[in-house]
C-alpha cells in the first residue's frame, strides 16, 4: 500500500500545478482512491513525509506530494515541510530549467551541447529540415540519438505523429547489394528476376517520416547514385525505373564508424551540411562517465526491483574503464555486473555489486592501478533518480547556483551597470568562497580535493613566475574547494535572454579588470584539462570578482609587504582588515603552520621574492620569533632593501601600511611604527652575489617551459646554486632585462624554442640541445657553477634527457610513437609540396613544436595571434597554402582545425630561422 501511494504520487505530482492545487494531493482524497480510512492514509502520509519522500504543505487542507517528481519538474526545495504555499514559492529560483527531450541523453549539456544546436539548427531548417550525417566509433550513441530525433519531431510538430522512422543498416546487405538497392528505394515488377511485383522501399515507407542510414559507407554504387539524385532532386526512381521519379519528403540521417576518407564518403560528404561526430566515451570528462554509470545502474535497479548497493571501487572502474565499444559497452558491462550479483544474491533484501561481480577485463584496467578518485559507494531504490545521486554526491553545488543567480538579479535590478553594483557583488563572491573555506572540512582527505589543491597549487606558481604576481595563499583553497564543490553543475542558462545577461556581466567584467580577467582566464585554461572541467562564463565571473586587484601592475612605486603568521588564517585577517581599512590590496599575506621553523618561514619569503617585483623594497611583518633567525637564511640573491618587524598585530599594519602608501622611506617608516609601540625589527641591504640561473622559454607558453625545465634540473647533479626558471618568452621579448628575474638571478643562459633576442644573455635552441653539437655550449655556462667532475655528468644526462623522444614525450600527453611518424610524413609532404628540404634543426624543432601544437588543437587552446600576419599572409601566401595543405594529414587524423596563426608559426620555424625571407616569386 505505502509503496503503491507512493507511486501513485510519484505520477500526480508530475502534473502538480501551484497555483491551482488539486485535491488529489489532500489525504481525504487519496483515502476515497484507495478505499481505506482517512487516518490510515494520513499516518502513510505522514511517515512517507518523515522519510522525506513527500513534501507536506501544513495549509488548509493539507498537501502531499512526491518531492523528487516535484524536483524534476519544477525546482530544488530545501525543506520536507512548509506553511503554506507560498513559503515553498520562496524557493523558486529565478530563472527555470527549461527541459526538452534532448535532456535525456547524457551529456546534453557537456560534450553534446554544441551537437545538439546543430541539430535542431538542422532539424528546423524551412521546408524538410536538412540531411546530417552522425560520425563517431561504434557504441557512442549514433542510433540512440536518432530515435530520440524522430520523437523531438513529433513532440514539435515537425512530422506528423502518424508518420515512421525506417532504419536500414546498410552493413547487413553485404553480400547482397541488389537487395539492398531494392530495400532502399523499392522495385518495379521485372527490375530483376524475381522481382514479381513491384515494392515499395525505405524511403517510400518513410516519406513525412525519417528515414536513417547507419553504416552508410557501405552503400553500394547503385545505391549511392540513387541516392545522390534524391539529395539533389528530391526525388527517387525505383529499381527498373527510369522515367518517373517518384518525390519524397524525408528527413534523412545517416551514420558511419568509418573515417571521411574513402571516396564515396568524400563526394556524399559535400551534399551533406551538417556533420556531427559523437565523441568516444574516453573523450567524455569523468563526470558525464559518472552520471552515465548512474543512469544505467538505476535501471537495472528499475528492473531487479530491489535495493542496489555499489561500491566504490566498482564506480571507479566502470567510470575509468577502457571501453572500445563504448557506451553501449559500458552499458552491458553495467548490465552483466548487476546481473552477476542478482543471481549470487537473489535471495537477499538488498544486492550489493563489488569488483567480484566485473568481467575480469576491466580489472585488469590500467585504471585500477592508476590513483585516480575514489568514487563513494551509492544506494539505489525504487525512489532514486541518476540526479538524485550526483546531486547527493555534491550538496554544496546548489549554493553555487543560488550565489550566481542572485548575483544575475543584482546586475540585472542595478540596470546592468556594473560600476554600481560591483561591491555588493564581490560582497556575494567574497562570502560564497568564505563559507566554501570555512565549510569544506579540510581533514576531509578527499582524494579529488588533495588532487584539486595540488594542481592548483602547481597551476598558481607556474602563474606567478610567469607573470611575477602573488596570489593570497587563502586563494589556492578557496578556488580548489569551489571547484571541487562545482564539480558537475549542469546549469547554463539555455534562456537566450539570460544567457545575453550572462555574457554582459562577463564583458564588463573583462572591461574593468582585464588583468584579473585575463590570469583567471589562463588559471581555468591550465587547470581545464587535468581537472577535467567544463569552463562556463559562470566560473569566469566569479573567479574574477574573487581574485580581482587593483595592484597586479608594477608600476606603483612603492615597497611590496606580506605578513607571515602562525595559525590557519591570522595572516589573512590581519592583512584583510588592513587591506579594506586602507582601501587598496597592500599586504600580501602568509598563513603558517604552528609548528613552522624560522627557515621555512624565510623560504616562504624567499619564493615571494622570486615571484614579485620588489625592486621598490620588501616589508615583512611577522608574528613572533627571532628576525635573526629568520633572516640568517636570506641568500645572497636579494636585491633590494628588505625591513622585517615584528609582533604584528592590525593596529600595526594599518600604520605601515599608510606609510608605504605615503611613499615614506624605509627607515621613516620603521620610526613612525616604533612611535606606536616598541618593536624587533631589521633592515637587510642587498649584497651583490646574485645566484646563478637558466632562463627556460618556449614560444608557445609557460607550460612547455616549464617541461623543458624539468629535463634540465633532471640533468643537473646537484640543484644547490644554479636555478632553472621557466619564463613567459613574450615578457622576455618584450621586456628583456628589465624583467625582474633578472635582478633577482645571475641569468647565464636561455634555452627555449624560440630566441628572446637578448643580446647579453646567450641563447641555445631547444633542437641544437637535442641535436647533440652544442651541449658543450650550455656546460660551458656552468664552469663557475658546477666542478669538471659535475659537469661531466650534466653532459651525459643531457644527451640522455634531450633525445628526441623523451622531449616529446615529456612535454605532450601524445603517444611520441604516432605523433612522430606522422609528422615525418607531415614534413616530407611539405617538402615536396613546397619544393624545399627542410633542415636537420628546423626538423628537430618541427617534431617538437608540431607534437605541442596537435596538444593545444586537441584541448582546444590554440594560439590565436600572430602579430604581423596580415604582411606575412601577403608576402608568402604559396608557403603558408602549402604548409596549410600538407598540415591537412594531421587535422584529419586528430579532428582537429588549425588556425592561420599556427600555421605562420610553423612557417616561421621553416624559414625565418635561415634568415632569409623567401620571397612568393621565388617559390
Ligand atoms: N548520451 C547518451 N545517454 C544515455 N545513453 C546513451 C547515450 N548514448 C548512448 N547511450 C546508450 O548506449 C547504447 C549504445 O548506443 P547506440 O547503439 O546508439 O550506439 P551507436 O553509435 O549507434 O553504435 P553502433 O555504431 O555500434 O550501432 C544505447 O543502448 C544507448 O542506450
Amino acid at each position: 500500500m505505502k509503496v503503491k501511494l507512493v507511486e501513485y504520487l510519484e505520477n500526480q505530482t508530475a502534473f502538480l500545478n501551484l497555483d491551482n492545487l488539486d485535491e488529489v494531493f489532500t489525504a481525504q482524497k487519496l483515502a476515497e482512491v484507495f478505499e481505506v480510512k482517512r487516518n490510515t492514509i494520513s499516518h502513510y502520509l505522514n511517515q512517507l513525509n518523515d522519510e522525506g519522500v513527500l513534501v507536506k504543505i501544513n495549509s488548509r487542507p493539507v498537501y502531499y506530494f512526491h518531492k523528487v517528481a516535484f524536483e524534476n519538474q519544477f525546482f530544488l526545495l530545501q525543506h520536507d515541510f512548509y506553511q503554506t504555499v507560498e513559503d515553498l514559492e520562496k524557493e523558486k529560483p529565478l530563472f527555470e530549467k527549461k527541459q526538452d527531450l534532448f535532456s535525456l541523453l547524457i551529456g546534453h549539456d557537456k560534450s553534446l551541447s554544441r551537437s545538439i544546436e546543430q541539430i535542431k539548427t538542422a532539424l528546423n531548417y524551412p521546408e524538410n529540415g536538412l540531411p546530417v550525417l552522425l560520425t563517431g566509433e561504434s557504441g557512442t550513441g549514433k542510433s540512440f540519438l536518432v530515435n530520440l530525433i524522430y520523437k523531438y519531431c513529433i513532440e514539435n510538430g515537425l512530422i506528423e505523429e502518424k508518420s515512421s522512422i525506417i532504419t536500414v543498416n546498410c552493413a547487413q546487405y553485404a553480400n547482397n547489394p541488389e537487395l539492398l538497392t531494392s530495400n532502399l528505394f523499392g522495385h518495379i515488377k521485372g527490375a530483376f528476376t524475381g522481382a514479381e511485383e513491384s515494392r515499395i522501399g525505405a524511403f517510400e515507407a518513410a516519406d513525412g517520416g525519417i528515414l536513417f542510414l547507419d553504416e552508410v559507407h557501405r552503400l553500394n554504387a547503385e545505391s549511392q547514385e540513387k541516392l545522390f539524385t534524391y539529395l539533389d532532386q528530391g526525388v527517387i526512381y525505383r529499381m527498373g525505373e527510369t522515367d518517373t521519379g517518384i518525390p519524397i519528403k524525408t528527413r534523412l540521417f545517416f551514420a558511419t564508424t568509418e573515417e571521411l576518407e574513402s571516396t564515396f564518403l568524400t563526394t556524399f560528404i559535400r551534399r551533406i551540411p551538417i556533420q556531427i561526430e559523437l565523441p568516444s566515451l574516453e573523450s567524455r570528462g569523468r563526470n558525464e562517465r559518472l552520471e552515465l554509470v548512474y543512469s544505467f545502474l538505476v535501471s537495472e535497479q528499475r528492473k531487479i526491483r530491489k535495493k542496489l548497493r555499489v561500491s566504490g571501487q566498482v564506480l571507479t572502474l566502470f567510470t575509468n574503464g577502457n571501453f572500445n565499444g563504448n557506451i553501449g559497452e559500458l552499458k552491458n558491462n553495467v548490465k552483466v555486473a548487476v546481473a552477476e550479483a542478482f543471481s549470487q544474491q537473489h535471495a537477499k533484501e538488498e544486492i550489493y555489486v563489488t569488483i567480484h561481480h566485473l568481467a575480469d577485463k576491466l580489472l585488469v584496467n590500467r585504471s585500477l592501478s592508476l590513483q585516480t578518485v575514489n568514487q563513494e559507494e551509492v544506494v539505489i531504490d525504487e525512489m532514486t533518480s541518476a540526479e538524485q545521486i550526483i546531486e547527493k554526491t555534491t550538496p554544496k553545488q546548489q549554493r553555487i547556483m543560488t550565489v550566481f543567480e542572485r548575483i544575475l538579479t543584482e546586475f540585472q535590478a542595478n540596470k546592468q551597470n556594473l560600476s554600481v553594483c560591483e561591491v555588493q557583488l564581490k560582497q556575494e563572491v567574497d562570502n560564497l568562497f568564505d563559507l566554501l573555506l570555512f565549510e569544506t572540512d579540510r581533514q576531509q582527505k578527499h582524494e579529488m580535493l588533495l588532487y584539486l589543491t595540488q594542481y592548483i597549487r602547481d597551476t598558481f606558481k607556474q602563474m606567478e613566475t610567469s607573470y611575477q604576481i602573488k596570489f593570497n595563499g587563502n586563494s589556492i583553497y578557496a578556488i580548489s574547494y569551489y571547484l571541487f564543490q562545482r564539480g558537475a553543475i549542469k546549469w547554463y542558462p539555455e534562456d537566450p535572454e539570460i544567457n545575453s545577461l550572462v555574457r554582459e556581466l562577463e564583458t564588463q567584467i573583462e572591461t574593468a579588470h582585464p588583468t584579473s580577467y585575463s590570469y583567471v582566464n589562463r588559471i581555468l585554461e591550465l587547470c581545464q584539462p587535468k581537472l577535467d572541467l567544463d569552463v562556463t562564463p559562470m566560473d569566469k565571473i566569479f573567479l574574477t570578482l574573487y581574485l580581482k586587484k587593483d595592484d597586479w601592475t608594477k608600476e606603483l612605486g612603492i615597497p611590496k609587504a606580506i605578513i607571515v603568521a602562525h595559525g590557519y588564517a591570522t595572516a589573512s585577517s590581519i592583512a584583510n582588515v588592513s587591506n579594506r581599512f586602507l582601501g587598496k590590496d597592500i599586504f600580501e599575506s602568509f598563513d603558517m603552520p604552528l609548528d613552522v621553523t624560522p627557515q621555512q618561514i624565510a623560504e616562504e619569503i624567499i619564493e615571494y621574492s622570486e615571484t614579485n617585483d620588489i625592486s621598490n623594497g620588501l616589508v615583512i611583518l611577522v608574528d613572533m620569533g627571532s628576525l635573526k633567525e629568520i633572516y640568517q637564511y636570506f641568500p645572497k640573491q636579494i636585491t633590494t632593501p628588505i625591513v622585517i618587524m615584528n609582533n604584528v598585530t592590525t593596529p600595526l599594519a594599518i600604520s605601515v601600511g599608510e606609510n608605504i602608501q605615503k611613499k615614506q622611506d624605509l627607515e621613516t617608516m620603521i620610526e613612525k611604527a616604533t612611535e606606536r609601540a616598541p618593536l624587533d625589527w631589521e633592515i637587510i641591504y642587498p649584497e651583490k652575489n646574485k645566484t646563478k640561473g637558466i632562463i627556460t622559454t618556449c614560444l608557445t607558453g609557460i607550460g612547455t617551459a616549464t617541461h623543458i625545465s624539468h629535463l634540465l634540473e633532471k640533468s643537473l647533479p646537484s640543484y644547490r646554486d644554479l636555478r632553472i626558471l621557466p619564463y613567459e618568452y613574450q615578457h622576455l621579448l618584450t621586456k628583456k632585462t628589465e624583467e625582474t628575474i633578472f635582478s633577482m638571478y645571475d641569468i647565464i643562459g636561455i634555452v627555449g624554442t624560440a630566441n628572446p633576442e637578448i643580446k647579453e644573455i646567450p641563447f641555445l635552441s631547444l633542437e641544437e640541445l637535442i641535436a647533440g653539437d652544442e651541449a658543450q655550449q650550455i656546460s660551458s655556462w656552468l664552469h663557475n657553477v658546477l666542478s669538471s667532475e659535475e659537469i661531466a655528468i650534466f653532459n651525459t644526462n643531457i644527451i640522455r634527457n634531450f633525445s628526441l623522444e623523451k622531449v616529446i614525450d615529456s612535454v605532450t600527453i601524445l603517444d611520441t610513437e604516432k605523433v612522430m611518424s606522422e609528422i615525418e610524413l607531415f614534413m616530407r609532404d611539405l617538402e615536396i609540396e613546397a619544393q624545399i628540404v627542410i633542415g636537420n634543426a628546423q626538423k628537430l624543432a618541427l617534431f617538437v613544436h608540431v607534437s605541442c601544437l596537435i596538444e593545444r588543437l586537441i584541448r582546444n587552446i590554440p594560439i590565436e595571434n600572430y602579430s604581423g600576419y596580415e604582411e606575412l599572409a601577403q608576402c608568402q601566401k604559396s608557403y603558408l597554402a602549402a604548409i596549410k595543405k600538407t598540415f591537412s594529414v594531421i587535422e584529419a587524423n586528430y579532428s582537429v582545425k588549425i588556425p592561420d596563426s599556427e600555421i605562420a608559426y610553423i612557417y616561421d620555424i621553416i624559414f625565418r630561422k635561415t634568415d632569409k625571407l623567401i620571397k612568393d616569386d621565388e617559390f
